[in-house]
């Protein structure tokens, strides 16, 4: 069995407190796209990973497809050992979320595929041990965010009227520096209640904590969005911790760039 883990991208993210257990209060918008990875599950099998595609940092035993794993093995003995094969395609540590997505597609297939019976709901709770951005990927659809992100309300949102362009200059940004580069700040305006704007009005209202210090660091991801701007683009922001940029652009738009990009 194959099933294709999304990514996503953070529409306006903001740091609002900083939390005890050490990590943030954060406010978000997550929307999925259509870049994927290919996760090949066979069983029974004899516990092994292996990859293909974009070579993933870290050794195989730490990947959050095996961590899944062994997460629900702990309270369900059951599960048979699998064989994983993972096709790696999303930018890593692009700000996409691709390894939490790899991460929640696991628990959602091994709960359907050995009849589990976990609710969303557990799953959410689950996927929240694995890291922030994994309970997004259990429901899947566009979300406001809360908490860590574990705290999700679905929202009506659809962008196919417009085209995404994705921009991945190959710099990876550590998640736990670029918290630690910022200041949390309540919002003046939610969130929840700007994502009600038309797309056209968003370049005014909405944007991401953590462009300011990650672009001081990295000047020419500032260079990618003003250049997304100048070709057309309707909104541009940095996805997450980035450093993947998002272009939305009207249906017909295009974006010349050296750099690596998708256009979805
Ligand atoms: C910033 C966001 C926005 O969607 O996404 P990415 O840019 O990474 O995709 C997320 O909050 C990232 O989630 P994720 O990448 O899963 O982070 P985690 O592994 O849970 O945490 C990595 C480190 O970031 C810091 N961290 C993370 C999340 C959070 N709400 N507060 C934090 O302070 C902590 O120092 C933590 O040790
Ligand atoms: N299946 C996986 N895919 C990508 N990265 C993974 C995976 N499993 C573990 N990791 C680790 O997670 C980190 C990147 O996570 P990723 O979700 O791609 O980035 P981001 O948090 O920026 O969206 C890397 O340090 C990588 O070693």
């Amino acid at each position: 069995m194959i099933v294709f883990p999304n990514c996503k991208i953070n529409l306006g993210l903001h740091i609002v407190r900083k939390r005890t257990d050490g990590f943030h209060d954060l406010e978000t918008v997550f929307y999925p796209l259509q870049l994927t990875d290919a996760l090949e599950v066979l069983s029974p099998g004899t516990l092994q990973f292996h990859s293909s595609g974009i070579a993933i940092p870290g050794a195989p035993e730490d990947n959050l497809c095996l961590k899944a794993w062994h997460l629900l093995k702990k309270d369900f003995p059951a599960i048979p050992a699998i064989d994983i094969h993972l096709h790696k395609h999303i930018p890593i540590g692009a700000g996409l979320g691709g390894g939490s997505a790899d991460a929640a597609f696991m628990l959602v297939h091994l709960n359907q595929r050995f009849q589990l019976e976990l609710s969303q709901e557990r799953l959410v709770a689950y996927a929240a041990i694995l890291g922030s951005d994994c309970p997004f990927f259990v429901i899947n659809q566009p979300c406001y965010a809360t908490g860590r992100g574990e705290i999700m309300e679905p929202v009506t949102l659809d962008l196919k009227a417009w085209t995404i362009i994705l921009v991945y200059p190959d710099i990876h940004v550590n998640t736990g520096w670029a918290f630690k580069q910022l200041t949390p700040k309540e919002p003046e305006v939610s969130l929840k209640e700007v994502i009600k704007r038309p797309v056209e009005e968003w370049k005014g209202l909405m944007k991401n904590d953590f462009e300011v210090p990650i672009f001081e660091a990295h000047p020419e991801l500032a260079g990618i969005k003003a250049k997304m701007y100048q070709q057309g683009a309707v909104y541009a922001t940095m996805s997450g911790s980035g450093s993947a940029m998002v272009g939305i652009f009207p249906k017909a738009g295009n974006f010349k760039t050296d750099y690596k990009s998708f256009v979805i």
